[in-house]
């Protein structure tokens, strides 16, 4: 990218978040994602700068390490023209949501990150003319805690996330309570997936998109969106897994068209091979949580059945999935066992504050940070040091909580064959069809009120395996 010579016309609005706002260029796979501040509250380019070469390096020396080296896309810090930036914003300001407005563009540093647009193949810098369809699902926490510094009991039967859809509901940022349960994502049991994905598909809210060609086609930007149209949707998969038969329309067709989607999500996320340092964590005593939310339809469906515990798939090792939950899994103390040990470093702190730097509370994100995350032990011997190794396990947690999963899909070019999809990717395997990448929006330490900004990391995973997409020919596309 050529930073002097950038013109606003060539970028467009792509989405955004709490903390960050992206734009993809039109022709070339990269977006630049842009922090966002309250108007009361600008910080200084030299603080943007930090702020952003810290998500860098977290991404590149902790997530990374974590998920798989095939797994990541850092992106780099970039230094860009504050006119471009000034333009820019003006020119995407009538796209963004008005729930989103509360916040500003940083125009006045000029940082941003460029990354690769995932919602595209990374194999071609060029946006091309095959058609791509991108789910994004942001699965969020995908197990109960079980630890025993929680003191509400109903912590201990219903997961977050469900939890907070009554909150969500309550406070009107979402019209109707989800169906959607993580921890039924989470199981590696395909009906209770298949159950999942469609009640993501019912009602998206923050946790699903779907982009096809770069383009949002599904979900939802605030409680005021319109309700989800499948019949829609299905209009715009159908070229994808029933190009040439003879599925005209209708119900029947657009319950086959979704039920294609859920079947191929489902196997994407089951797969993968890629190594990462996730699987490896090896946990203390403390054992796992129940494996079904009382508040998850489907569990309650299975108990009305008489099966208080479900068949249990388990997720295979090396898929995202798993990853991602064994990343989530370093909060191994939940924020209520963990809140004291949070305010033993707080204090620390307040009285040896050149102590900051030394103990890495605001980075460098580098190999002794994450390091120290390795260890596991949940045995408090009082010292500052074990309580700032789990509150940073806990900063890390929340990270992969927060995280998205960006699956890109592609027809086959050959009627027969699959195409690597990419080329950095294990080339031998010339049937891998998808590409799957986790995007990690910017992970902030608000819990307990103060809000460093941590992390952002972005994952790409080569999935080994035929898709279901193979025998889809091409020429229907072209
Ligand atoms: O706390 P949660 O689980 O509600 O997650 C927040 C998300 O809410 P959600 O429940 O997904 O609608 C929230 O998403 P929305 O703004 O609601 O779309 C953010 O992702 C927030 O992260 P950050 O503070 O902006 O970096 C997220 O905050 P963190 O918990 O990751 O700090
Ligand atoms: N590299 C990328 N490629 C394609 N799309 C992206 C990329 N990065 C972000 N996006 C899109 O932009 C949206 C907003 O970005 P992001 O989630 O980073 O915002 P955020 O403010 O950091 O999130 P949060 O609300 O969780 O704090 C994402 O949901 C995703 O759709």
């Amino acid at each position: 990218m050529d930073e002097g010579k950038m013109d606003e016309n060539e970028w467009r609005y792509h989405g955004e978040g709490n903390k960050s706002l992206v734009v993809a260029h039109a022709q070339r796979c990269v977006v630049l994602r842009f922090l966002k501040f309250p108007p009361s509250r600008k910080k200084t380019s030299e603080e943007v700068f930090q702020h952003l070469q810290n998500i860098v390096d977290f991404s590149k020396n902790v997530m990374k390490e974590f998920l798989g080296e095939n797994s990541a896309h850092c992106g780099e810090v970039v230094q860009l023209p504050l006119e471009f930036v000034k333009q820019l914003c003006l020119k995407i300001q009538s796209e963004r949501p008005e729930s989103r407005c509360d916040k500003d563009l940083d125009t006045l540093s000029g940082y941003a990150l460029c990354l690769p647009n995932l919602a595209r193949l990374q194999t071609y810098r060029f946006a091309e003319h095959r058609p791509i369809l991108c789910v994004e699902i942001k699965p969020k926490c995908g197990f109960i805690p079980l630890c025993g510094g929680v003191t509400h009991e109903l912590k201990h039967r219903v997961c977050r996330y469900c939890m907070h859809q009554h909150l969500k509901v309550a406070t009107g940022k979402w019209k109707q309570i989800s169906k959607y349960c993580p921890l039924d994502l989470y199981s590696g049991n395909k009906q209770r997936m298949h159950f999942a994905l469609k009640s993501l598909l019912q009602e998206a809210q923050n946790n699903l998109k779907i982009f096809k060609n770069g383009e949002l086609i599904y979900g939802c930007a605030d409680a005021r969106s319109p309700a989800a149209d499948w019949t829609e949707l299905a209009h715009h998969l159908k070229p994808f897994f029933f190009p040439s038969n003879g599925l005209a329309g209708g119900p029947h067709c657009t319950r086959a068209v979704i039920r294609e989607l859920v079947r191929v999500i489902t196997r994407v996320l089951l797969s993968g091979s890629d190594k990462g340092r996730a699987g490896a964590l090896r946990r203390g005593p403390a054992p796992r949580g129940p494996r079904v939310c009382e508040a998850s339809p489907f569990g309650r469906s299975l108990r009305r059945q008489g099966k208080n515990s479900p068949e249990c798939s388990g997720l295979p090792k090396g898929c995202l999935l798993y990853k991602t939950l064994q990343v989530q899994m370093l909060d191994l103390l939940d924020i209520e066992g963990l809140y004291p040990l949070y305010r033993r470093v707080e204090r620390y702190l307040e009285e040896f504050p050149e102590e900051r730097k030394t103990l890495q509370i605001d980075g460098p994100y580098d190999e002794a940070f994450y390091q120290k995350l390795l260890d596991l032990s949940t045995e408090d011997d009082g010292t500052v040091a074990f309580a700032l190794t789990k509150v940073q396990q806990y900063r890390v947690a929340m990270t992969a909580k927060d995280c998205s999963i960006m699956i890109a899909l592609s027809p086959c070019l050959q009627d027969t064959r699959c195409r690597v999809l990419t080329d950095a990717w294990r080339p031998e395997k010339l049937h891998i069809p998808h590409e799957v990448l986790i995007h990690q929006p910017s992970q902030p330490f608000q819990a307990c009120g103060t809000a460093h900004s941590l992390s952002s990391f972005l994952l790409a995973a080569a999935l080994p395996g035929r898709c279901s997409l193979c025998p889809v020919p091409s020429s229907a596309f072209f």
